[in-house]
């Protein structure tokens, strides 16, 4: 066996996810989380500017509308710009849990092809916890939020604390969102996390 399902699926002992009591409310829009985030951010001409949506418990929607620019096979989507968008949905569940993480394992299945101009209804939630690894699954579906699943994916995001961006992040990123109070904002929402 690869080891890949075994990564994917949470031990016997993983916990179910607890949403934070300050997650935005259900139907909330959950804001970019930076600018020139190429899933989310307004900055990012080409980017995917996700509008995600909190759910109940540990999950939330997103809307992803495929355009030129993110095409593969001539009028269809790249299949790395669909995974960028299970990516983007999945690490917005963070606003749910109030915890940093980023992305350790992503494994997706695509099950159908993908026109440009299609609206792909995203759907992610936490399956559990365990330690720093939370589990959680998205899916994307076209012709509406009930309808056939076209692509998928099973994800482990590992929590980081602060540190992971600070010290890793091109210094002049890096000293420009810490002299954002918009961008602050988002460091500290995380920052009262015990
Ligand atoms: C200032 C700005 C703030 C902005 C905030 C919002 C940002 C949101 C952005 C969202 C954008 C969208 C999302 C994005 O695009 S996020 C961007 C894409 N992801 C990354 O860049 C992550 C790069 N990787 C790393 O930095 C490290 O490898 C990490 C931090 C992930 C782990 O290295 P670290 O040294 O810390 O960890 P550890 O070795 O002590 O292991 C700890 C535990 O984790 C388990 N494990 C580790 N790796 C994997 C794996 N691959 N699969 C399964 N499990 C894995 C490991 O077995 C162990 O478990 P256990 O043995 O304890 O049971």
């Amino acid at each position: 066996m690869s080891g890949r399902t075994t990564a994917l699926t949470p031990p016997a002992d993983a916990r179910p996810p607890v949403r934070h009591p300050e997650a935005p409310a259900p139907g909330e829009v959950i804001g970019a989380h930076y600018d020139n985030c190429f899933g989310c951010g307004g900055g990012v001409p080409h980017g995917l500017h996700l509008e995600v949506r909190a759910g109940e418990g540990v999950r939330v929607t997103a809307e992803f509308r495929v355009r030129e620019a993110h095409q593969g096979a001539p009028g269809l989507a790249h299949g790395g710009v669909l995974a960028t968008a299970l990516d983007e949905t999945l690490g917005s569940l963070n606003w749910l849990t109030r915890v940093i993480a980023v992305t350790g394992r992503l494994e997706t299945d695509y099950v159908l092809p993908v026109p440009v101009d299609t609206v792909l209804h995203l759907d992610a939630e936490v399956s559990a916890v365990h330690g720093r690894k939370i589990y959680c699954t998205a899916t994307g579906r076209i012709g509406g939020p009930e309808g056939p699943v076209a692509v998928r994916a099973d994800a482990v995001f590992i929590e980081v604390k602060l540190e992971h961006f600070v010290n890793n992040g091109r210094p002049a990123e890096i000293k420009a969102v810490l002299s954002d109070p918009d961008q602050l904002k988002v460091v500290r929402a995380f920052e009262v996390n015990p």
